[in-house]
Formats: structure tokens, sequence, C-alpha cells
């Protein structure tokens, strides 16, 4: 992957791009659709696709934290020090956007390993797990350093592990099987437990990691704070357990939670709640296909009200690099105005 693959990030004001209609705070199993794409995009904002296999564009939302050209010049790689930097890569199509994917978690693996001596990460479940192929084939399967890896899920569906709903069960078929990560070192839930028991043991076991010191602890909020979370996001805009408009939105005095009703099957869960997802080093959030246009288009709007915020919009690093890494069906909203 060319260097231009590596993600770049910039300030421009987030106040740019207009907004997106309204997506319905929904339950699913009904998928939310947008009816009308995005409204225009301003000219210093476009979103440009190109047939190029390098992401092709790349922009910050939210939050600049330094003048444009000190940010520019901080963050040109993947591993430069985080600092609640935003960015957006859009992909011609999922094949070359899982190369970079591997590249960027590569990067960072070595940078924690060598910073801190080991390296903490976090799956979703979903389609995310498809999207890590490329780490397990060369060179990533010989030249990461898995013996350092710490695997932990930012939420787990309240099922037995060889059940086919559960996200141990999707990531060790399709990832952790095929790397070298010493079975220690993946903390899979308790699936003995009830949802309340395994929400509750889980955030025991990341307290005496924690204390240990395998897991570190943000400076700047007091929670834990992982290396990287690599998450997916549903069509809905949810992410981890959390759904739109659902309590769990606002749960702060844990690490980590349950719920009983998630409106996407199966019903019981349990997520980290969302201080922890925001005090992530990095986060990577990969969203690829037309069925979650909408929810992005909403995400990288500009018009937010603070009472419809999707979980995914509540997604917001307090001292990070936050990435998107999208196809081009996925930012097609965006790009329907955009000139290319
Ligand atoms: O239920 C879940 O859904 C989300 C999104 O999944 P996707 O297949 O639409 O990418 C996932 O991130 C989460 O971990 C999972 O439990």
């Amino acid at each position: 992957m060319a260097a231009s693959a590596v993600p770049l990030f910039s300030t421009a004001p987030t106040n740019r791009l207009r907004h997106c209609p309204q997506l319905p705070v929904s339950r699913l199993p009904e998928i939310p659709r947008v009816a009308s794409p995005c409204e225009t995009l301003a000219p210093a904002t476009r979103i440009s696709l190109s047939a190029a296999t390098a992401p092709t564009h790349l922009r910050s939302h939210r939050r600049p934290t330094s003048p444009p050209s000190a940010m520019a010049s901080k963050a040109t790689s993947a591993a430069t020090a985080a600092s609640g930097k935003q960015g957006l890569l859009v992909f011609d199509r999922e094949e070359v956007l899982s190369v970079s994917l591997a590249k960027y978690t590569a990067e960072l693996s070595e940078k924690f390993v060598r910073e801190r001596g080991a390296f903490t990460v976090v799956l979703s479940g979903g389609s995310l797990i498809m999207s890590l192929r490329k780490l397990t084939e060369s060179p990533y399967l010989e030249s990461v350093d898995w013996a350092k890896w710490h695997v932990f899920w930012v939420d787990e569906r309240v099922v037995p592990k060889d059940h086919e709903d559960s996200n141990y069960k999707l990531a060790f078929d399709g990832f952790l099987s095929k790397v070298s990560i010493p079975p220690g070192q993946v903390y899979a839930i308790n699936d003995a437990l009830s949802a309340e028991g395994a929400a509750e043991d889980y955030e025991t076991a990341l307290k005496h990691l924690v204390n240990v010191g395998v897991v570190a602890v943000s400076s700047v909020t007091g929670y834990p704070r992982f290396d990287l979370m690599l998450l997916g996001m549903g069509p809905d805009g949810h992410i981890a357990s959390l759904f739109p408009g659902h309590p769990l939105l606002h749960v702060t005095e844990k690490w980590v939670t349950f719920i009983k009703d998630s409106p996407k099957p199966p019903p019981e869960r349990i997520t980290f709640t969302l201080p922890v997802i925001n005090s992530s080093a990095y986060i990577a959030m990969v969203v690829t296909g037309a069925g979650k246009a909408g929810a992005v288009c909403k995400a990288l709007g500009s018009e937010k009200s603070a009472s419809d915020l999707l979980p995914v919009e509540m997604a917001s690093l307090e001292d990070g690099e936050f990435t998107w890494f999208t196809d081009k069906a996925a930012v097609s909203m965006l790009q329907g105005k955009a000139s290319v």
C-alpha cells in the first residue's frame, strides 16, 4: 500500500457539510433508509473519490484541536501521537479497505509494543471481522508481534461461545484462530453467567488488567484507555450494543453494562459504555456498504442537535485519533453532490 494510504488529518471546520435528512430513531430489525441524498457539500470539503486504490479522501470532523498547519504536519501516520484527531478514509471497495486496515493495525501494534510492551485491541462483532482478514496473511502473519496482543470485545451477545450469534465465535473463526495470540490474552465473556453477571465479571477482569498495567488508564477521563478499538456500525448508527435512543447511551458509572432488550437480536448482550469507548487512544470505525449510507451521512453532517444523536455520533475521543474506514457505497449519500 502506498504511503498515501496512511491517514492524514486536517482541521477544516465541521460546518461546511450541510445536514442530511434525519434518520429516524429506529429499532432493528427495521433498517433505517434515508429517502433522499445528503445535501450539497461545500466546495472546500468535497469528497473526492477516484479510481485509485489508495484512500481518496481525508477530512476532519468535530473538534479541531490545533491550527491546520500544525495538525497536518503532526499527523502523517497512523502511529503518530494521539491528540483528538479525526479522519475519514474512503476506499473504492472493501477489498482495498481491508489492505489499509491491516497496515494501520500492524503499525499501531508495532508502536504500542515498542512503547509499552503490550497492545490492547478491542473488537466488535459483525462485518468488521471479515475486514480484518488481511492481517492473517503475509506479511502481517509473520511480522506482527502477536504474543503481545491482548484482545477484548466492545460488546458480546449473552450466548454460549460456540453459538452462531457469539461475537467471540465470529472473531475466533475469522481471525483469532489464524494468528498466534496466547489464549490467555483473549478475554471472552463468561458465557455461564447472566447478562448482569457477565457484565460485572468482565468489568472486574478489566479492573484487574488495569491494576497490573496491561490496560492503560486515561489521564484525561480516568476510564480504561485501550490502545485500539476496531469498531463497526449498524445501519441504524448503533455501535457496540449501544442503540439509538436507548438509556444505556447515558451510563457513565460503569465500564461494562448489559442490555436485555436489544432491538437487534439476540436481545441479551453486554457492552462497553460510551465513556470507555471515548477514552481509547485510537478508534477505527469500519463501515462499508450502501445500507449504512444514511447513518454515515447523518454522522458526518454538521447539524447536530443534542437530542437526536446517533450512538456513532456520540463516539468522540477525548484524547485520541478516530479514523473512519469507509467504502464508496457507505459514503454514497455524501458523494451524491460532490464533484469527483
Ligand atoms: O450487533 C452488532 O452489530 C454491530 C454492527 O454489525 P455489522 O454487521 O452491521 O457491521 C457490531 O459492530 C456489533 O459488535 C454487533 O454486536
